[in-house]
């Protein structure tokens, strides 16, 4: 009995984070560094059935950059990232491509399906609803920076209860354009400012931001992040991770949270309990 009351107990605590949640959309970034053991998948899909169950709107940003990576080492092709984006030759894009809509977008899709939600892939090419520009041809090739997003596409599929899932491969502008590779976070950003979203969470392998001294800080002001990347505390991958918070909630997303998606359930930690997790970026 003791037990049972307990249980119902959780789900009270809950239930002021229901109501506020409730119909809101979530987008969530889903780092590649977080899609790594079969268990963690397995936790992620849980927390996404969950929020939907209850009427959140999940939608989600899916990365994959080290399966990349992986696929072009066994192809003998070099990796090469200049400040945190992968430099994208015409080669490159096919197996980003490859890898990115059909590896990975398809196996979240799987897999949250598996589990009892309706979810449906889609990558910025589906009805061209993300088109970009060359970020500087010159120097990345093909990574992209995103012009625009035609939010009718999502939020047509949210009204309909699918939840979404995003691979972060843009449309290009002109006839026969290959497409481009664009940075996950940056994608997620860009979908959540259009969409609407309440929030977005960015699942990583880190317990968010770190100092010099790899303590977490639980906030973050745009000032403090300029200070951090000058002095090369934030660098690599993180770069256009708190980039990604700050246009996200300077488009309007009311909170940005960068977590640990190593630790199972840190985003049911994140969205139902006080404390939260890992580090919020603020203005
Ligand atoms: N100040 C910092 N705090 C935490 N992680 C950082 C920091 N600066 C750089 N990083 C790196 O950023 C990585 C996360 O970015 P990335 O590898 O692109 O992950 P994801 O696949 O989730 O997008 C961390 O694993 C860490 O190596
Ligand atoms: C332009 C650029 O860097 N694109 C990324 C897209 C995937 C990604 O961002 O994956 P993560 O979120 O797992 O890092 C890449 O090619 O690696």
């Amino acid at each position: 009995m003791k037990k049972k009351i307990e249980t119902v107990k959780t789900l009270l605590d809950a239930l002021p984070f229901i109501k506020e949640f409730r119909d809101e959309i979530v987008v969530i970034k889903y780092g590649g560094s977080a899609q790594t053991s079969a268990q963690l998948k397995e936790k992620f899909a849980e927390d996404i059935l969950l929020m939907y169950l209850v009427g959140i709107k999940p939608v989600i940003v899916h990365g994959g950059g080290s399966k990349i990576t992986e696929m072009l080492d066994a192809l003998n092709i070099e990796s090469k990232f200049i400040e945190g984006q992968r430099v994208t030759t015409k080669e490159v894009m096919r197996i980003a491509e490859m890898i990115l809509s059909g590896e990975i977008n398809k196996e979240i899709v799987s897999l949250l399906n598996s589990h009892g939600a309706k979810a449906i892939g889609v990558s910025g090419k589906d009805a061209h609803f993300i088109t970009a520009k060359a970020k500087d041809f010159a120097k990345w090739g093909l990574t992209g920076n995103i012009n625009a997003v035609k939010p009718i596409v999502i939020t047509k599929l949210i009204a309909d209860n699918f939840v979404p899932v995003i691979a972060p491969i843009a449309a290009g502008e002109e006839m026969g354009h290959p497409g481009f590779n664009i940075n996950a976070d940056l994608c997620a950003s860009y979908v959540a400012k259009a969409i609407g979203a309440n929030k977005i969470i960015f699942l990583t392998d880190t317990p968010g931001v770190l100092n010099k001294d790899k303590e977490l800080l639980e906030t973050l002001t745009r000032d403090e992040i300029e200070v951090l990347k000058s002095d090369g505390t934030i660098h690599g991958g993180m770069v256009p991770k708190v980039d990604a918070c700050l246009e996200a909630i300077e488009g309007g997303v009311n909170k940005a949270h960068i977590i640990d998606g190593r630790i199972e359930h840190s985003m049911l930690l994140e969205l139902f309990t006080t404390e939260g997790v890992g580090t919020q970026i603020i203005l």
